[in-house]
C-alpha cells in the first residue's frame, strides 16, 4: 500500500530546476532508498517530504505530494503537524548538548506533555526502540555529548520516534560512522520498518541493497527508475541505472 503518492512535482531553487516531474510512490513499512551521484537531488527531494524546503529562500514547488489522502503542499496545511508525522535524521548526528533523556523528551515537552511518569515512559520505549536503552539506561542524565558517534546517531532516531512518527527519513544517517556503528544503524533500520516507512538517502550502493526493500535512481533532478532493490541491481531496465549500480559513474 501507497504511504506516499508524489504527482508531477517540480522544484525550483530561483530558475534553477532541482526536482524534474518526480511521480512516486513509497510504499508502507518498506525501506525506500534513494541513489544517484552526487547534485542530482536525493536531499531536496528528501527534504520535500516533510516540507523542510520551505525554510530555504527562493524555493518554488509545484505538484502534488500526498501523504496518504491528504496533499501536504495545500494551503491550509499545518507543517507543525505534518513535521510531527514525517521524522527526519540527518547526516551527521546532531544531538542537543543537553542531557541523554532531555533530548529523548524535547519534542514531547514541547507539545506540552508536562508528567514526568509519562515522559519517563516515552523515553524508555523511544530508546529501546533505538536499541540504546542498555547502552544508556544507568546515565540518563549524563550529556548526550559523551556518547559516541554512532550512539548519538541512535539518539537521534530515539529523539525522532518519540514523535511517534509514521514516516522516518534518514540522509545519509550513517555517513559519519564507522562500519561497526553503521551496522547496529543499518540492522536497526530492519526492525524499525516493522512500525514506520522509512526512507534514506544513500551514497553506499552496497548499503542501498542490503537494507532497502525498493530503489529509486535519481539523476539531474530526475527519477529514472524505481523498483524492487534486487531488481534494480541485477537487472535494471534503463542503461544509465546500469551504468550507476555497475560503477561506471557516480
Ligand atoms: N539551498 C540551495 N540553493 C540553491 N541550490 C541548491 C540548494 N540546495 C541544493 N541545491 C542544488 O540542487 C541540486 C541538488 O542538490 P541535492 O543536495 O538535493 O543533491 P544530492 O543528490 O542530495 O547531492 P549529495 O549526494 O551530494 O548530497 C544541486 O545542484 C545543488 O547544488
Amino acid at each position: 500500500m501507497s504511504k506516499i503518492s508524489v504527482k508531477d512535482l517540480n522544484l525550483f531553487y530561483g530558475d534553477f530546476h532541482a526536482l524534474k516531474k518526480i511521480d512516486m510512490e513509497i510504499e508502507e513499512n518498506k525501506v525506500t532508498a534513494l541513489i544517484g551521484p552526487s547534485g542530482c537531488g536525493k536531499s531536496t527531494f528528501i527534504r520535500a517530504l516533510n516540507r523542510m524546503n520551505d525554510l530555504i529562500d527562493g524555493v518554488k514547488i509545484n505538484g502534488e505530494l500526498y501523504l496518504e489522502d491528504q496533499n501536504i503542499y495545500a494551503p491550509d496545511v499545518d507543517v507543525v503537524s505534518l513535521r510531527r508525522r514525517v521524522g527526519m535524521v540527518f547526516q551527521s548526528p546532531n544531538p542537543f548538548r543537553k542531557s541523554i533523556y532531555e533530548n529523548v523528551v524535547y519534542g514531547p515537552k514541547r507539545c506540552g506533555i508536562k508528567s514526568k511518569s509519562k515522559l519517563d515512559e516515552i523515553a524508555e520505549k523511544s530508546l529501546r526502540e533505538a536499541a540504546l536503552w542498555d547502552e544508556v539506561k544507568d546515565r540518563l542524565q549524563k550529556s548526550a555529548l559523551g556518547l559516541s558517534g554512532g550512539q548519538q546517531q541512535r539518539l537521534c532516531i530515539a529523539r525522532a520516534l518519540a514523535m511517534e512518527p509514521e514516516i522516518l527519513l534518514m540522509d545519509e544517517p550513517t555517513s559519519a560512522l564507522d562500519p561497526i556503528a553503521t551496522s547496529r544503524i543499518e540492522e536497526l533500520i530492519e526492525q524499525l520498518k516493522k512500525d514506520y516507512t522509512i526512507v534514506i538517502v544513500t551514497h553506499s550502493m552496497q548499503q542501498a541493497a542490503r537494507i532497502s526493500d525498493k530503489t529509486v535512481f535519481f539523476l539531474m533532478g530526475e527519477v529514472v527508475e524505481t523498483g524492487d532493490t534486487q531488481m534494480i541491481f541485477t537487472s535494471p531496465s534503463d542503461k544509465r541505472t546500469e551504468d550507476y549500480v555497475t560503477g561506471r559513474f557516480g
